[in-house]
């Protein structure tokens, strides 16, 4: 090879004629909805008790509701789920351990004090509309979700995925946009977003049609004290986003769950168990 082959080559202007001025430039901006994924979350030995445990429930799983915001009305639209309302005082310990970590990462400072916590299963054509989590939550400004997927290996269903929708701005207008991420809902792993954040699990399969192929999860809303100012130093999607999801708040407010699941306590996190921030 030749010297001269390996100088730089000179960058090329691309002209005007190819590339014009215009003075209509108005791009839309299109922003991800933070979120925090953790991995090998309970660890295989507790993750498989849990499943088990879930699969042992079949016959006390009801139909998942959806709420209209405007006439509160309680009905199936949009969803084919199975839920089973529980608690657990280990899996609300292991969350408030990874919330400093987890408010970190999304950009989110408000205390987050209380949890509503569902089982859920998605067998063939199991499927959760575009909505937000509003319904759940005190105030959706602030709230998170967290989902933790459980499902036998192999896997035993195909699709499933969680979209998580991008906000768009545009003109003094925010919201959901056409375009997403895709969370795989894989076994032992959890999700945290903001509850206000577009959202859809789309349609699953399951060709065996046994409960245990099933996809589950535990489902959390996890929210701070009713109408607690947003800090004014949460990060700029955070406003966007609560904006967007505006006309989904319940014009009712929230009263008992829709699927029948109780407020729990978050304890606050333990200090020798506690995720922290490692900066090195
Ligand atoms: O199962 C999932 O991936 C998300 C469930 C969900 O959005 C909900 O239960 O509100
Ligand atoms: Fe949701």
């Amino acid at each position: 090879m030749s010297a001269h082959a390996m100088e730089p080559a000179m960058p090329t202007e691309i002209g005007p004629r190819t590339l014009p001025f215009t003075d209509q430039w108005s791009p839309m901006l299109a922003i991800p909805a933070p979120v925090c994924r953790l991995e090998n979350f309970l660890g295989a030995e507790r993750a498989d008790a849990l499943l088990e445990y879930a699969v042992s429930r079949q016959a006390d799983f009801s139909a998942g509701t959806v709420v209209d915001p405007l006439s509160g009305q309680v009905s199936h639209k949009g969803r084919d789920s199975l839920v089973l309302p529980v608690t657990s005082e280990v899996f609300s310990r292991h969350l408030a351990d990874c919330l400093p970590l987890v408010q970190e990462v999304l950009g989110h400072q408000a205390p987050l004090t209380q949890s509503l916590t569902v089982l859920t299963a998605h067998g063939e054509g199991g499927h959760y509309g575009i909505h937000t989590d509003a319904t759940r939550v005190r105030d959706v400004s602030t709230a998170l979700s967290a989902v933790y997927y459980l499902h036998r290996r192999p896997r035993g269903f195909g699709g499933g995925q969680l979209r998580l929708y991008d906000t768009t701005v545009h003109n003094g207008t925010v919201r959901p946009a056409d375009s997403y991420r895709i969370v795989e809902p894989e076994h032992d792993t959890i999700v945290f977003f903001p509850a206000g954040a577009f959202h859809e699990v789309i349609p699953s399969t399951c060709p065996s049609g046994r409960f245990a192929d099933y996809r589950f999860t535990l489902t959390t809303w996890i929210s701070g004290e009713e109408a607690t100012p947003a800090p004014s130093d949460l990060s700029p999607v955070w406003h966007w986003l609560a904006r967007a999801a505006d006309h989904t708040r319940p014009v009712e407010g929230i009263g008992r769950d829709h699927d029948g699941a109780t407020p729990a306590t978050l304890p606050p996190a333990h200090p020798a168990t506690r995720l922290t921030v490692s900066r090195t």
